[in-house]
């Protein structure tokens, strides 16, 4: 399968998904990585991968229907069977979403439907729950609403706080999200009429 993987920042699940490429775990390859951000470490990763890395700064466009627009027409260059968001920051328009729908993913950090938007381990913490985690979906129009595919859980431990819990979630990530696109590349993972549907069965 084709990839596009989009970005924002230092790119530790663009790289983990890197190394599941390498090890043959998935079935796929990165034709390029899109970056928001001309500083996004991310793009240092896709350099030494010998990846194409583009940097699209909404900042030179006038609105967000703009940016997306040129980001659809960059993007389906590579004709990609699947768009990894991996800590883009950036609320997509409705028209990107439609136009990639069923082929999307996001991954959040946090075990959805709870805790959707910012802050999630602190809000994790405050409650007091035992557990944690974080949710790769399929990207909806709802904001971290899309259905969900694969998830990853950790504790929380009375000594635990935000930055201890955000280790012990990135650490997960490295494992779930290369996991959803494996499962999606293997064409064992999709987003049908009827829900999400994982080897036959709906989620
Ligand atoms: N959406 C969130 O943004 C972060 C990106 O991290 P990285 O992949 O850039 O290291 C991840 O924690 C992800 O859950």
């Amino acid at each position: 399968k084709r990839i596009v993987v989009l970005i924002s920042g230092s790119g530790s699940n663009l790289q983990a998904i890197m190394d599941a490429i390498d090890t043959g775990q998935i079935n796929g390859r990165i034709e390029a990585v899109l970056s928001n951000k001309a500083d996004a470490f991310g793009l240092q990763r896709a350099q030494n991968a010998n990846i194409p890395a583009i940097t699209l700064k909404h900042t030179d466009f006038d609105d967000r229907h703009h940016f997306d627009q040129a980001m659809i027409e960059k993007i389906d260059q590579y004709n990609p069977d699947l768009i990894v968001l991996a800590g883009f920051m950036r609320i997509l328009t409705p028209e990107f979403v439609r136009h990639y729908q069923g082929r999307m993913f996001n991954i959040h950090p946090s075990l959805l439907p709870k805790y959707k938007g910012l802050h999630t381990h602190q809000r994790a913490i405050d409650a007091g729950d035992i557990e944690h985690g974080c949710t790769v979906h399929f990207v909806s129009e709802e904001l971290d609403g899309g259905p969900l595919a694969v998830q990853g859980k950790v504790s929380i431990d009375v000594d635990d706080n935000e930055e201890s819990l955000q280790q012990k979630v990135h650490a997960i990530e490295h494992v779930t999200y290369p996991l959803a696109v494996e499962l999606y590349c293997a064409n064992r993972l999709m987003w049908t009429q009827d829900g999400v549907v994982m080897d036959g069965n709906t989620l």
